[in-house]
């Protein structure tokens, strides 16, 4: 059976399984179990740590694993990444109490707290400075008040924890991070449960990233409208028992939506429907 590790807690943990079951795979947890079999589709799923993951899977025990990319690079474990999932997206960033003035690249001799010391360790590295990690497992932000570090470096998303304990961002971020699907190597894709749950998995997300538009033009008007809809392909396109009008079909970019139903009525356009894909194959 293909063992596939889920992110047992933390901010990846719901997204993940929900990803899991929309992909069509028995994936619920009732109680704190964690392993559940999926017999239909000849999968297991073991919950563990998001920060362990890395681990379990460079060394074969698993053979997928769903984590955060800045967790694998903090773990520097060997594995290779099969998917992005666009879940769990953040950013990982230095901050300093709110009215410092210190920016990175001056964090020579500086106590920095962070979850992260792997990532902060290559940054200082790739700045060429010295500094003292103080690893801590959470609630990285109430350190600086607490006076064990100076600065910390931490997963940023809303900032609003940053904002609470009285810090502000400072520099770029150091890295982009979101949940992806890692294996020890691609090899394992001609696997058919791999090759099968990355299929199932991208379909969702893609289908989360597009809405299929309906609408009826006007003959004259049907190389603008497939302009603004050209789908994926090409639209479909077919004719309406009224004579000289045409029924369009397409897909479209979720974040285009409003726009392109903006320019399709000035176009003439009628009857514009909007629908959610739920997957996709493409
Ligand atoms: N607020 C957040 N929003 C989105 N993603 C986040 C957030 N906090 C952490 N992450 C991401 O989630 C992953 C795991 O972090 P998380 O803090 O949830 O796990 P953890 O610290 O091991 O668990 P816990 O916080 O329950 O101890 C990382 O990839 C991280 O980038
Ligand atoms: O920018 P925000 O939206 O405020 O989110 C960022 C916070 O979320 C995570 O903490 P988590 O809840 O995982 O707690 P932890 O520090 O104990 O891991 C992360 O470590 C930050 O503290
Ligand atoms: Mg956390």
């Amino acid at each position: 059976m293909l063992k596939i590790a889920v992110p047992n807690k933390g901010s990846l943990s719901e997204v993940s399984i929900k990803l899991i079951k929309e992909a069509g795979y028995k994936c619920r947890r009732d109680g704190r179990e964690l392993t559940l079999t999926d017999v239909d589709n000849n999968v297991e799923f073991y919950f563990l740590r998001p920060r362990d993951i890395a681990i379990y899977v460079a060394k074969g025990i698993m053979d997928v694993g769903i984590t955060g990319k800045d967790l694998v690079a903090d773990s520097e474990a060997a594995v290779v990444e099969l998917l992005s999932l666009g879940i769990g997206k953040s950013r990982f960033f230095y901050a300093v109490p709110k009215e410092s003035e210190l920016t990175p690249d001056e964090f020579d001799g500086v106590r920095i707290a962070t979850s992260y010391p792997n990532i902060v360790k290559s940054d200082m590295q790739r700045r060429g400075l010295t500094s003292e990690i103080i690893k801590l497992d959470g609630a990285v932000e109430i350190s600086v008040k607490l006076g064990v570090a100076d600065v910390i470096a931490d997963v940023v998303e809303s900032g609003k924890t940053l904002v609470a304990a009285g810090l502000r961002t400072v520099g770029e971020p150091i890295m982009k991070s979101e949940a992806a699907v890692f294996c020890r190597n691609r090899e394992l894709l001609n696997r058919r449960e791999v090759g099968l749950f990355i299929e199932r998995l991208r379909g969702i997300i893609v289908a989360r990233e597009y809405k299929m538009i309906e609408y009826d033009v006007l003959e004259e008007s049907l190389e603008r409208a497939c302009g603004l809809t050209p789908g994926i392909e090409s639209p479909t396109v077919s004719p309406l028992s009224k004579k000289g009008w045409i029924a369009v079909k397409a897909m479209i970019s979720r974040k285009q939506v409003n726009s392109v139903m903006d320019d399709l009525t000035e176009l003439g356009a009628k009857g514009i429907i909007v629908t959610d894909i739920h997957t996709c194959r493409l």
